[in-house]
């Protein structure tokens, strides 16, 4: 956004703008004394606290207990290195009705009607605008939480609807000092004064030096240039389903880590059942989870790969897009509970077909028909499989006592039933008994099911009309890699792991004790306690994942790719949360997108939805987003892209690859990581990551191969596109798969061509990009 308004030569301009730093200087100066001044505070509650060890009542623990966690969660949030805590400031009009809210500023979005005379106007209230709220000691505004209501404007007000806001600034700082300031003049048709001077505006607006920084491998907030339409997804109401739509580079992933941050910051107790984000890839985990913190949160956030979301199994393994087609579809639902029934219907004790036991002296018998007409009884049964496991056991003493002849003997009800429970008693304590039950009706865990999946015939039957006779075949081998001693799960078979355990289900363990107190867990206390300090991201992450399997809030990233059967996996986790859903069908990986809107409506339920949509492409120049776009026209006709943001001029660079595809894109490599500072990308068929990784050997850190599924959601300075047909012919999905890999770049895009495949021009531009 460029500045409105008053122009300068570059002399004066200087001094302004060293002006106005030092005036912001001084309030930094100003902040950090006050934060000061909190942090000794909060250190004398925790050792005030921490001091009263015997404190008699439970109340008084209670209340003791709380002190701690409040003042312990503040000192970390205030010890929390921030690398700009102060960075937005807005000057406004006063207020329609001069009301000041809890937090000291005034609450009316509106100008007063006698605000502006003849043009002119006086700025009534000055707002700074950061990571955490801080206020002096008179409780009057240092600086205002990003959340807070009152920071709003500083993200919505736009010329046409400026609100208040006459003046907008983000101040870049460092630490302690203030390194710069780039104003937005909203209201430039008025002649405005703060405390009786002309006020000031310096820079060309924060948002361009935003989009045109280096990127590194991981991803930035960007909670000084959040614009209007991303704001009002950000702070949506958390009712419900809120859905949001937008083109590659809309933003969607930042506004759903911010989105995390204000929930957590407008109600703090509700969202303490934690936050769920389910990331496609454990890149994009990597890339963002730096986000959080940065915005002073991750105690209750769990971000996760969609293929780390059971038991802390982290699979990265992909499946070729025939199989994750098998794998992924609702059908499995149905193969899967087959499956489960069929392993218990198959368990029997090994070399002996019957069960023998001896009570009151004599020696009873079931055989093998008495056994199954037993084990249908119980299947009849709706609960999951492992929790029949009473009832499998009750049925088979009623069976046992009938075949005994019991209940013939006993006239008397009385008698009958202290007959009875002595018979129980006597042989439910028998080893032959106990032995028996733990073979014929064992407890299952979803890898024994998925294992004896990978038997052909058993997989024909439990297969039967629901999938066709070649996909078995594929699944079948797919299957025999997840079997065995050392089995390698694929990101699919983690949806098919979740899916069994929920038809098995869990039977309820004694409870071990209690490791830590509970209140450290609900309060990311822990976070102050030596010894777990060590404990990293990724671990912390995965612990709150098996502490939990159910969350408050849901937040989906790249929504559009979720198969039907990681759509039920995922709605198993918030089935009472709020969600928070964001995606592109036009990036979307899955070739069958109307089954998985099905599994998506049946894990959302009836809950009411609101949707957004975001319309601008902050990620790509215009001249990367052209080319984009062409492939966008043939997977999705009719779609339109998101608008770009800037353009940098910089033409993409199409080459045909020579004898070696290798030398080719290592050369090209080379060439984008002498063009930029920041990352570069090259993105591949998934069939050839491997090799490519191979390729780039030597050339640093700063370039990386990729397959085009892993693609998703990140981006580079500069990435190299390595064959547009091979990626497209890939999976019935490929053109979407290739719109993905184009849209990755900030500022370069080099796309290498075969020439036996992509037909290029005398230009060498690939068929699938010619306009
Ligand atoms: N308001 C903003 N200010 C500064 N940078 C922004 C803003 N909005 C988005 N960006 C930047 O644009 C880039 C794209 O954002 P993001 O990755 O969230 O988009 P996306 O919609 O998730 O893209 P994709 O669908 O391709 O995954 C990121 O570098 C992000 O930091």
């Amino acid at each position: 956004m460029a500045a409105y308004g008053a122009t300068f030569d570059s002399g004066a301009a200087e001094s302004a703008r060293d002006r106005e730093i030092t005036s912001e200087q001084v309030h930094l100066d100003r902040v950090y004394v006050r934060l000061e001044e909190k942090i000794h505070e909060a250190e004398f509650l925790m050792d005030d606290a921490a001091k009263r060890v015997h404190v008699g009542t439970p109340g008084a623990l209670a209340e003791r207990d709380a002190q701690v966690f409040r003042a312990g969660v503040h000192l970390n949030r205030l010890n929390s290195e921030f690398e700009d805590f102060l960075f937005g400031r807005i000057d406004l009009l006063p207020g329609k009705d001069g009301v000041r809210g809890p937090d000291g500023a005034m609450t009316s979005v509106d100008p007063a009607d006698d605000a502006v005379h003849d043009g002119r106007a006086e700025i009534a209230e000055t707002l700074h605008i950061g990571r955490l709220g801080v206020l002096d000691a008179e409780y009057s505004p240092l600086v205002i939480d990003w959340r807070a209501p009152a920071a709003a404007p500083f993200y919505r007000a736009t010329p046409v609807a400026p609100g208040r806001v006459v003046r907008r600034r983000v101040i870049r700082s460092k630490g302690r000092r203030v390194l710069g300031v780039e104003d937005d003049l909203l209201r430039p048709e008025l002649t405005v004064t703060l405390d009786g001077e002309e006020l000031a505006v310096i820079g060309d607006g924060a948002l361009m030096a935003a989009l045109g920084r280096a990127r590194t491998h991981t991803m930035r907030d960007i909670v000084s240039s959040i614009q209007a339409e991303q704001d009002l997804v950000i702070r949506a109401p958390a009712a419900s389903v809120t859905e949001v739509e937008g083109g590659p580079g809309t933003g969607k992933t930042a506004v759903a880590l911010h989105r995390a941050a204000y929930l957590l910051y407008q109600d703090r107790r509700r969202y303490a059942g934690g936050i769920l984000i389910v990331s496609p890839t454990p890149l994009l985990v990597a890339y963002t989870e730096g986000v959080l913190p940065s915005l002073g949160e991750e105690g209750q956030v769990a971000i996760r790969a969609i293929g780390s979301l059971v038991d802390g199994a982290e699979a990265t393994a992909y499946d070729p897009p025939a199989v994750a087609r098998i794998k992924g579809s609702a059908r499995m639902t149905r193969v899967l509970r087959r499956a489960a029934r069929g392993v218990i219907e198959g368990a029997r004790p090994a070399g002996r077909a019957g069960l023998r036991v001896v009570a009151f002296g004599a020696r009873i018998e079931l055989d093998e028909d008495e056994l199954r007409r037993v084990k249908q009884t119980v299947l009849g049964g709706t609960a999951p499989i492992n929790l029949l496991r009473p009832r499998a056991r009750r049925l088979l003493l009623d069976a046992l006592w009938t075949k005994s002849g019991g209940p013939r003997r006993h006239l008397d009800p009385q008698l009958a039933q202290e007959a009875r429970q002595a018979f129980d008693e006597d042989v439910a304590d028998e080893d032959a008994f106990t032995g028996f039950l733990e073979t014929w009706w064992p407890e299952l865990t979803p890898r024994e099911v998925l294992t004896a999946m990978a038997d052909e015939r058993s997989l024909h039957r439990w297969s039967r009309r629901v999938l066709r006779p070649e996909e078995i075949r594929r699944l079948r081998r797919s299957l025999t890699r997840a079997a065995g001693d050392a089995p390698v799960y694929s990101v699919h078979d983690v949806a098919l792991l979740d899916e069994l355990q929920a038809v098995l289900g869990t039977p309820a363990r004694p409870r071990g004790p209690r490791v830590a107190d509970p209140l450290d867990q609900l309060t990311g206390l822990e976070e102050l306690m030596p010894g777990q300090a060590a404990e990293s991201r990724r671990e912390r992450a995965e612990r709150l994942a098996e502490e939990r399997r159910e969350y408050a809030h849901v937040i989906v990233d790249e929504a559009q790719d979720l198969t039907p059967m990681q759509w039920r996996m995922v709605g198993r986790r918030g089935r009472h949360a709020t969600w928070t859903v964001v995606g592109d069908a036009a990036q979307s990986s899955w070739s069958d997108p109307e089954e998985a809107a099905e599994a998506r409506t049946e894990a959302l339920g009836s809950r009411p939805r609101r949707r957004f949509e975001l319309t601008v492409n902050y990620r790509n120049p215009a001249e990367v987003a052209d080319i984009a776009s062409r492939v966008l026209a043939l997977a999705m006709p009719g779609k339109t892209p998101p608008t770009a943001v800037r353009s940098t001029g910089l033409a993409p660079r199409f080459t045909v690859a020579g004898d070696s595809l290798a030398d080719t894109v290592r050369a090209e490599a080379g060439r984008l990581l002498a063009e930029v500072d920041g990352t570069v990308g090259v993105v591949v068929a998934m069939a050839r990551r491997e090799e490519a990784a191979g390729w780039l050997a030597g050339l640093g850190e700063r370039v990386v191969a990729l397959g085009s599924l892993e693609a998703k959601g990140l981006e580079y300075d500069a990435t190299l596109v390595v064959s547009p047909a091979e990626i497209a012919d890939e999976s019935p999905a490929g053109l979407r798969v290739l719109y993905v890999a184009l849209t990755r770049a900030t500022q370069r895009l080099t796309v290498v061509s075969r020439a036996d495949l992509d037909v290029p021009d005398g230009d060498g531009v690939a068929d699938l990009l010619r306009p």
